[in-house]
């Protein structure tokens, strides 16, 4: 009898193991994928996989992205096909995109204080990221450094958007219904969740746009991520419009946002604090003392005062509040004395971390001579507004070189009340703006300042 239990035993374990292997490498919609079939098979061979938390990244909107993919393969096999476009010597290549959107800021600044302007730095730098990054995946910008008030219809649309996070991944079921309506009624049932369909709608309209032969070659991109995704030869399923638009929100959304609230954070900083401020103008003047020249990006990353300003302001920046879980599947994970499950989804927030005051004394205090002391060096693994791993932000080089090129831009042009260059074209003066302007508040997947904040205002003046 307890034989006969045993071999039944077995033989289910067998047969459910064997359903579960032929599951995963001929039914799972991830078996096409290159990769070893052993792993694929027993999921036991790569201790280092990490899927998201399907809950929480269903809240994302945007589950065909790369940054709403919840299995480790699919995502791998995503990031893979983007990550290209990021490397250092890709970003390098196209950098006079940037370095264009740069002076153009700098003429559009010039412009304001020839009439006095109070500006929205936060709609200014969103302006400048964004007209980058729709280069990078379109050929083409909507000029939003030239329009008037910066035009502030995408930074607001988009941060609705993520707005939305909290609320959609308690209650994903309204994404569904909204998508399923014309975008004039969803629109009129809140700019929380509308905003999710109006910019994937405008992505879709993007993307159909190239794939019907809409220009390759625009500047110095001679192949932009969409147009080189679509001629790939990834499986038809990853290049359909509405898969392609989703990683274009994501691409445009997390290449604006992050980068504008660090050049804004360190900008407020810096015009809060002359001394700062003059350290800055001094290492740039002495670098680059013809104003007329451009500093290169080579010649930026090698002066100290600037690489320590931008990490005090991705430090206060944060690049995300909100807890992007892993799982790690198929193993065990330790954190201290504990043994953390298999499938157990676990989250930091990077807010916590550059608040230690163990690693950061007096977290509150843009202070850039943190980063300059003989053992500084020790601090850099603890600079994670980029996240870690194999899910941290792909989009780094171009983030790094558009706070190098357009912070010394605008601070070898511009100064502030009390620090001022003798060949400065103007002064940025804060306006109605103080530190509780920038200080984190609330999460909403982006850091968020006090409730009735106006931002970081400046009033141009030459
Ligand atoms: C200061 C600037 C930036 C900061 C602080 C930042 C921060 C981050 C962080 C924290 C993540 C990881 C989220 C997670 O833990 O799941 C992330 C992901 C990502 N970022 Fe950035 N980012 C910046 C700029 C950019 C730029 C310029 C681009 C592209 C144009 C970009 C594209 C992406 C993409 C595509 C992902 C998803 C990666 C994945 O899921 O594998 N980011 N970013």
């Amino acid at each position: 009898m307890a034989v006969s239990v045993i071999l039944s035993l077995v033989g289910a374990s067998l047969i459910y193991t064997s359903f579960m292997i032929y599951r995963r490498l001929f039914l799972s919609p991830i078996s096409s994928f290159p990769g070893p079939k052993l792993a694929a098979a027993t999921f036991c061979t790569n201790s280092n996989r990490r899927d998201r938390w399907l809950w929480q990244a269903r809240g994302f909107g945007i589950p065909a992205s790369t940054l709403g993919t919840v299995p480790h393969a699919l995502h791998r096999h995503r990031r893979n096909a983007i990550s290209p476009f990021f490397l250092m010597h890709n970003v390098r290549k196209p950098l006079p995109v940037v370095e264009e959107r740069v002076e153009t800021f700098i003429r559009r600044l010039k412009a304001c204080g020839e009439k006095g302007e109070i500006i929205s730095l936060e709609y200014a730098f969103s302006a400048f990221s964004n007209d980058v990054v729709m280069q990078y995946c379109f050929g083409r910008s909507d000029h939003h450094i030239e329009a008037p008030g910066f035009d502030s219809v995408y930074h607001n649309i988009s941060f609705n958007a993520a707005k939305s996070i909290a609320t959609l991944k308690h209650l994903n079921w309204i994404l569904d219904i909204m998508q399923a309506l014309p975008e004039s009624v969803a629109k009129k049932m809140g700019p929380e969740v509308s905003s999710n369909i109006q910019l994937k709608n405008e992505r879709i309209a993007q993307i159909e746009e190239i794939r019907q032969g809409g220009p390759e070659k625009t500047n110095e991109i001679t192949k932009t991520i969409f147009h080189t995704l679509l001629q790939s030869d990834l499986p038809t399923s990853e290049k359909e419009t509405s898969r392609l638009a989703e990683e274009a929100v994501l691409i445009v959304g997390a290449g604006t946002h992050t980068t504008s609230w660090c050049l804004t954070v360190s900008t407020f900083h810096l015009l809060s604090n002359p001394t700062l401020l003059m350290r800055l103008k001094a290492e740039l003047i002495s670098a680059h003392p013809d104003p007329f020249t451009k500093p290169s990006l080579h010649e930026l990353e090698k002066l100290p005062f600037l690489i320590a300003v931008l990490k005090e302001g991705l430090r206060l920046d944060y690049g995300g509040t909100v807890r992007n879980a892993r799982i790690a599947p198929d193993t065990s994970l330790k954190c201290g004395d504990w043994a953390i499950p298999p499938g157990t989804p676990v989250s930091m927030t990077i807010p916590l971390v550059h608040h230690d005051e163990r690693i950061f004394p007096n977290p509150d205090k843009f202070d850039p001579d943190r980063w300059l002391q003989a053992d500084s060096g020790r601090l850099d693994k603890y600079l994670v507004s980029f996240s870690r791993g194999s899910r941290a932000c792909v989009g780094v080089n171009l983030a790094w070189a558009e706070l190098y090129l357009c912070t010394a831009g605008v601070f070898r042009h511009f100064g502030s009340p009390g620090a001022k260059g003798d060949d400065d074209v103007g002064i940025l003066e804060l306006f109605e703006t103080d530190v509780t302007d920038v200080a984190l508040v609330s999460d909403m997947f982006f850091p968020v300042a006090k409730e009735g904040s106006k931002g970081v205002r400046a009033k141009v003046v030459l």
